[in-house]
């Protein structure tokens, strides 16, 4: 019994996160042209340790200086730090300002702009460029030259037009350089409803609706992917912003945190997506983590006094104050983990005489892509000591280890995140607790609690029971037709659970439901005397070709 009947062999190299200490060279992949990105996984700033050598994701801020600090080249700086990413720095106006305005803009000469874009550039490995504040059209001109001479990865567009206190830092005769050169070669544009309806030329907008309409045509400008911020909305107790891939439409919705102290959240937001694209996010979830960071630093520094003006600057670094700093993952979530997502059960380990480690172990040697430690009946300083000793093994692959149940397990432990069902603690309360960046799933049966998980701002879906198990006692049944319902409402992925195994997985996954991403396995995986070749069988079903695809 036990793991030992199996003969382990190295696993294969995961390749799911940014920042894989022991696979990240192998994940660097030539650069791509300023268009195109999805999955950025180089990074490049090496630091030697060792024999360890990590990358560290980079971003480039083209901006202006706010001598306040609260927007620009400052908040670049501060939000990605915070997110953990190198940001080197490009400045194209020096600004006098505090928390009551503007009081003077200096024009950096687009020379001089033109040197500082070949300094970096042609020295640093730059995974992402962010430009905020562009005040000349020339200044822009230079930039998509460098930007042509020097591809990099992601181009973030967060065209600056008008402070927040409403003066103004680039005229609208910047505005036909923007829609025939810069947003072409943008991967996302980042709009408030001014600066969309400056580009639509005074285009109304005052509903969800006109934004709906406005990010169709500012896509048709060029940019990939348009995210049009609703703040100035009429009051509404949400903040919608509408974000548009060129194919389906996400209505962002957050309720408004009630606060003078806004100003830099523009540039923050911009340099937050940039940061996360720049650790390998996919551009949904750098846009849901970038807008979760920003929620959470306002709320935080919703009471804080920064000068004597009407529109106060928020705290960039306030998880320095809270949060521990010796947590060492960076990435962010990409759906693709859900392809084969492996749920411990420690009386199913008990039985088969094994500790969940090497439970854990031999499902990652069989090729599951992620871990959730479904551990019902052991005692919380037990669980809590498995689950790091669980973390370490995975995070040496690459694979991210989820908390079912016990957000105070996974806070504990400095779990990836944590799995929670419809009776458990509310998704949105965990989301609080853990942060923008953790991974959250959420059990759902119904359309209703899918709509619902996507507004409490979970990550993915686990939706079953898909065939009957014995698993969960008094569970539904819900089959392949209720999957398919609450897929069919659900903007977020899923992976489909109970009764899954070897011989009904690729049944769902023939479904062709292009949110179902994976499926998550109890007993054909732990209740079997070899947990790796269970996996691993059950790995190469999932990968087989629909029949009649090539
Ligand atoms: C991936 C995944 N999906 C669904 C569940 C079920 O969670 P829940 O409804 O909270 O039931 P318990 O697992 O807590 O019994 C899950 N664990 N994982
Ligand atoms: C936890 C859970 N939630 C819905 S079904 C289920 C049990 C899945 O276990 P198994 O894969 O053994 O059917
Ligand atoms: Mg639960």
């Amino acid at each position: 019994m036990g793991t030992s009947c199996c003969h382990s062999s190295p696993a294969l190299p995961h390749s799911f996160f940014a920042l894989n200490l022991k696979n990240c060279l192998s994940l660097s992949s030539p650069k791509a042209s300023t268009r195109g990105v999805h999955q950025i996984r180089a990074l490049n700033v090496k630091v030697m340790q060792e024999d360890m050598v990590m990358n560290i994701p980079h971003v480039l801020s083209v901006a202006g200086s706010d001598s306040g600090a609260g927007a620009g080249i400052q908040a670049d700086l501060k939000a990605c730090a915070s997110r953990g990413v190198y940001c080197s720095t490009v400045i194209t106006a020096v600004t006098a300002q505090n928390t009551a305005g503007v009081q003077g803009v200096h024009t950096v000469p687009e020379e001089f702009v033109a040197k500082q874009l070949k300094s970096v550039l042609s020295d640093m490995d730059v995974d992402v460029v962010k430009t905020g504040m562009l005040p000349s059209i020339n200044i822009v001109k230079v930039l998509c030259q460098s930007l042509k001479q020097f591809p990099v990865r992601a181009l973030v567009v967060d065209p600056v037009m008008v402070s927040t206190s409403g003066d103004v830092l680039a005229g609208p005769s910047i505005l036909d350089i923007f829609r025939e050169q810069l947003l072409p070669m943008a991967d996302i544009v980042t709009p408030n409803l001014k600066e969309a309806s400056a580009l639509l030329g005074g285009l109304q907008l005052k509903t969800v609706d006109d934004m709906c309409s406005a990010v169709k045509s500012i896509h048709d400008i060029g940019p990939r992917n348009v995210l049009l911020k609703g703040g100035d909305l009429p009051a509404s107790l949400d903040a919608v912003d509408v974000f548009f891939d060129g194919e389906n439409i996400f209505e962002l919705c957050f309720p408004r945190i009630k606060t003078q102290n806004t100003h830099g959240t523009g540039c923050t937001l911009a340099s937050c997506i940039a940061a996360e694209l720049a650790k390998g996010s996919p551009m949904l979830s750098a846009v849901k983590v970038a807008k979760r960071y920003v929620q959470t630093a306002l709320d935080y520094s919703k009471d804080i006094v920064i000068g004597n003006g009407i529109q106060g600057p928020f705290d960039h670094l306030f998880k320095l104050k809270s949060i521990a700093l010796n947590s060492f993952r960076q990435w962010a979530f990409d759906p693709s983990v859900l392809f084969l997502y492996a749920v411990t059960d420690s009386g199913m380990n008990k039985r088969w005489g094994r500790s969940i480690t090497d439970a854990v172990e031999a499902a990652i040697q069989g090729g599951a892509t992620i871990v959730q430690l479904r551990e019902k009946d052991i005692e919380t300083g037990e669980f809590l000591e498995a689950a790091k000793a669980c973390l370490k093994i995975c995070h040496l692959h690459g694979v991210p280890v989820l908390i079912n149940d016990r957000v105070d397990v996974a806070l504990a432990c400095d779990a990836d995140g944590v799995h929670v069902g419809q009776s458990d603690m509310p998704a949105r309360m965990a989301r609080t607790l853990l942060g923008p960046e953790k991974i959250i799933g959420v059990s759902c049966k119904t359309p209703e609690q899918a709509r619902q998980a996507w507004i409490d701002g979970a990550d993915y879906i686990g939706c079953g029971g898909v065939y009957p198990t014995n698993t969960k006692a008094n569970n539904r049944t819900i089959g392949l037709e209720g999957l398919k319902t609450v897929c069919l409402a659900s903007k977020l992925p899923v992976v489909a659970i109970g009764g899954i195994g070897v011989s009904n997985a690729r049944s769902v996954m023939e479904l062709d439901l292009p949110n179902v991403k994976g499926v998550a396995v109890v007993s054909a995986l732990f209740n079997r005397e070899c947990v790796l070749a269970e996996t691993r069988k059950l790995r190469t079903v999932l990968r087989e070709k629909p029949a009649g695809r090539k």
